[in-house]
């Protein structure tokens, strides 16, 4: 897959089926606008994913959202700031200029509540009718629900902020993950509490609350059940950067330097400032205990 990101002018693309928003996290919604355009390869065109946002911090990192657009079978990822001039862009313009000048758009797939150009004034139905004029087909697709909630990129912020990953996963259609090489802590759980793995997240992804969550780690070799501290450890006296900080159950290996990703299964329970280390370490053997059974009962 090819991955612009759009600075001033939009690439020359010739024949392409495009689908179009902010894509802040692809979630079963948006994996049915991926499918379209998808389709539309058997008829000649490119896959064409046009992203636009501004979100500092993000449901997927740039990288995960780029991996995942490939492995669907995406081509190109366009990425498209919303700076001044998609702003105040009118929506024929964007329209005229983009869609068909810049892009030859055969087809485009949105979502039935799509706004785009200056104002928000761009619809779907606006898209149809230029689609009749410029010769491009436009589907409109009915937002993907959940029970009765629409599922969009919002639904999923808050539930992720309420450290709700069971949710998660049923929206995103995969784990709420975070990866990383594993880093050395400062060795005192090794020597006080037990062994962990520590990754530092990356600062553009979004973060569930801090506390602790059953996890599953995936490294080149091996997969670790176990559970997973995020925060900052206030009982030792804390730490600058948020780390994810990982007990992996029946685990001896030495894995620092190595590649992991850690996918998040349930919420325990809060990140904790305790009295004594002492104290620490009974809840955390407390917290194994709670993990393992979700694994065995999941078997
Ligand atoms: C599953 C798990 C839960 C944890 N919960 C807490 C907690 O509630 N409060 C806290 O201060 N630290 C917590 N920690 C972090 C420990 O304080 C940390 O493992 C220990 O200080 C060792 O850190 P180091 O590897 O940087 O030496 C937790 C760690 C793990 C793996
Ligand atoms: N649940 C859904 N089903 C089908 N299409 C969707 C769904 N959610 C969004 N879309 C469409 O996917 C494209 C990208 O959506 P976008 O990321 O802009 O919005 P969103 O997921 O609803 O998030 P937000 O809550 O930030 O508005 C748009 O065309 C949008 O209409």
């Amino acid at each position: 897959m090819e991955y612009i990101r759009i600075e001033n002018d939009f690439p020359r693309i010739t024949h392409s089926a495009v689908t179009l928003g902010k894509f802040d996290g692809i979630h079963r919604g948006h994996r049915k606008l991926v499918e379209k355009i998808i389709g539309q390869k058997e008829e000649g065109a490119q896959a064409v994913v046009l992203a636009l946002g501004n979100a500092s911090r993000t449901i997927l990192t740039k990288e995960e959202r780029c991996r995942l657009l490939e492995k669907l079978g995406v081509d190109i990822l366009l990425e498209c700031p919303l700076n001044d001039r998609i702003r105040h862009m009118k929506a024929e313009n964007f329209i005229k200029e983009i869609l068909v000048g810049d892009l030859q758009a055969s087809y485009v797939a949105v979502g039935e509540d799509f706004r785009f150009g200056f104002e928000r004034k761009g619809t779907p139905q606006m898209l149809k009718e230029y689609g009749r004029k410029y010769g491009f087909d436009v589907e409109i697709l009915p937002k993907e629900m959940d029970g009765r909630r629409k599922i969009s990129s919002t639904f999923i912020r808050e539930e992720l902020s309420r450290g709700n990953m069971e949710k998660f996963h049923a929206l995103m259609g995969m784990d709420f993950s975070v990866e990383g090489e594993v880093e050395h802590g400062r060795g005192m759980g090794h020597k006080y509490l037990l062994p962990t793995t520590n990754l530092i997240p990356s600062g553009e992804k979004l973060m569930p609350p801090n506390g602790v969550y059953i996890t599953v780690s995936y490294f080149k070799e091996r997969t670790y059940q176990g559970i997973t501290n995020i925060g900052y450890k206030p009982t030792v006296g804390g730490e600058k950067f948020l780390g994810v900080e990982t007990y992996l159950f029946d685990c001896h290996e030495d894995l620092y330097g190595q590649y992991c990703r850690v996918d998040f299964k349930k919420f325990l329970r809060p990140e904790q400032k305790f009295t004594s280390l002492e104290a620490l370490k009974k809840q955390l053997e407390k917290d194994a205990v709670k993990g393992q059974e979700y694994f065995r009962k999941e078997k």
